[in-house]
């Protein structure tokens, strides 16, 4: 009975396990001995001991089979940040959420963590070192953030001692590391193009990036320290690096460590925020006629222009977190694992 108890609580799903973010949180499950199944819509890679299932978290009997004898689950599957189809979020983040909880109460799962985001309390104005008590956005800046909010609240809501169900959510910021999809593969991208000269702003603001293993170690430790004595349980954590560093000191280590030139020149932030404002409603108002995605996004000029990170002391205290890589580590990590990016190849 002992041995069958230790061994369901080694067992878990990882749903958007085939996600970068997922994929790596698989990768450490396996090596501190668990084993592991994934739930995605795609399967992008094999790995031995893995059993995946390919299915949409909006199906509830598609997810009973990855759920069945399964104590903890990580829900780290969401549609990509840059879509700008509410509906897409909507469905996945709110409606998809709700029905995550609802099979792993109807499975028996016990544990459930959320991989939410810092951005739920950024408006596209400053945050200093913003603790987990900030208050959720108000005006979030598109419907990523939006619905990660809901999703956040209803995963949090849904703990219940009573029940046997504990949740958690952690809010990572800014993930970067090898096999990122978004952060070096856009950067290059408009390096390539010649749209990387500008910096935003004077330059000046902080940020938090946040290596992928450490957001890593955040999710584990959660799941690890889910017990219904503990603190942590129904609550939101901020995991960063720890590190904040200037948005632009960031962006030219990349580009530089991958061969191109660091962004010179200055603009000022209302000017290009404003631009960015206009190109995004004209793509809305010629969608029917013609399709065109601006590099400027008003996000990403918010989030390339201000101030935003935030404090993981929380999770120092609750649950011992201690970021395990370096900034610079991370960073020469992330340089080295993009061969293929490199200026002339
Ligand atoms: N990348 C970043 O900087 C940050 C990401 N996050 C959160 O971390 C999580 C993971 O993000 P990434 O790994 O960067 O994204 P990703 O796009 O690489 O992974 C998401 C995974 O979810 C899967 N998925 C999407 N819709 C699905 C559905 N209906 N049913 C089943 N699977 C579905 C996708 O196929 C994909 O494999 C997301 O929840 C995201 O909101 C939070 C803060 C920062
Ligand atoms: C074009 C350039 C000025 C900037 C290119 C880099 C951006 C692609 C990234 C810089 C900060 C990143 C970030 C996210 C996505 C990629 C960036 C905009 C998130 C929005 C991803 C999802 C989240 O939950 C929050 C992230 C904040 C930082």
């Amino acid at each position: 009975m002992a041995t069958r108890v230790r061994h369901r609580n080694k067992r878990c799903t990882v749903i958007g396990g085939s996600g970068f973010l997922g994929r790596h949180l698989v990768e450490k499950l396996l090596e501190r001995g668990y084993s592991v199944s994934v739930f995605d819509i795609c399967e992008n890679f094999e790995l031995p001991g893995v059993i995946f299932h390919q299915g949409d978290l909006c199906d509830k009997q598609a997810l009973f089979p990855a759920l069945k004898d399964v104590s903890l689950v990580f829900h780290c599957a969401s549609p990509a940040p840059g879509s700008d189809n509410r509906g897409l979020f909507e469905r996945v983040n709110i409606q998809g959420t709700r029905t995550v909880i609802q099979a792993c109460l109807e499975a028996g799962v016990e544990k459930l963590v959320l991989t939410s985001s810092a951005s739920v309390v950024f408006e596209g104005t400053d945050i200093k070192n913003g603790r987990e008590d900030l208050p959720y956005a108000k005006k979030p800046i598109d419907y990523y953030t939006e619905t990660k909010i809901e999703q956040e609240k209803l995963v949090l809501k849904a703990c219940d001692k009573g029940k046997g169900f504990l949740t958690v959510a952690i809010r990572p910021h800014g993930i970067f590391g090898p096999r990122d999809p978004q952060l070096v593969p856009i950067l290059v991208d408009t390096a390539r193009r010649g749209k990387m000269k500008f910096i935003i702003g004077n330059g000046t603001n902080l940020v938090d990036f946040t290596f992928v293993e450490n957001v890593v170690h955040g999710h584990i430790l959660a799941a690890e320290h889910l017990r219904a004595d503990s603190p942590i349980c129904g609550k939101p954590y901020h995991i960063t690096n720890d590190e904040p560093i200037r948005f632009w000191d960031f962006m030219s280590e990349v580009l530089v460590g991958l061969g191109y030139d660091p962004p010179r020149y200055h603009l000022p932030y209302m000017l290009v925020y404003g631009l960015a404002l206009f190109l995004w409603l004209l793509a809305l108002i010629l969608r029917p006629l013609v399709s065109f995605k601006p590099t400027f996004t008003p996000m990403r000029v918010a989030l390339a222009g201000t101030h935003h990170y935030y404090s993981c002391e929380r999770a120092k205290q609750d649950m011992g977190y201690k970021p395990v890589v370096s900034l610079k580590e991370g960073i020469d990590r992330t340089v080295q694992s993009y061969p293929h990016l490199r200026q002339g190849s």
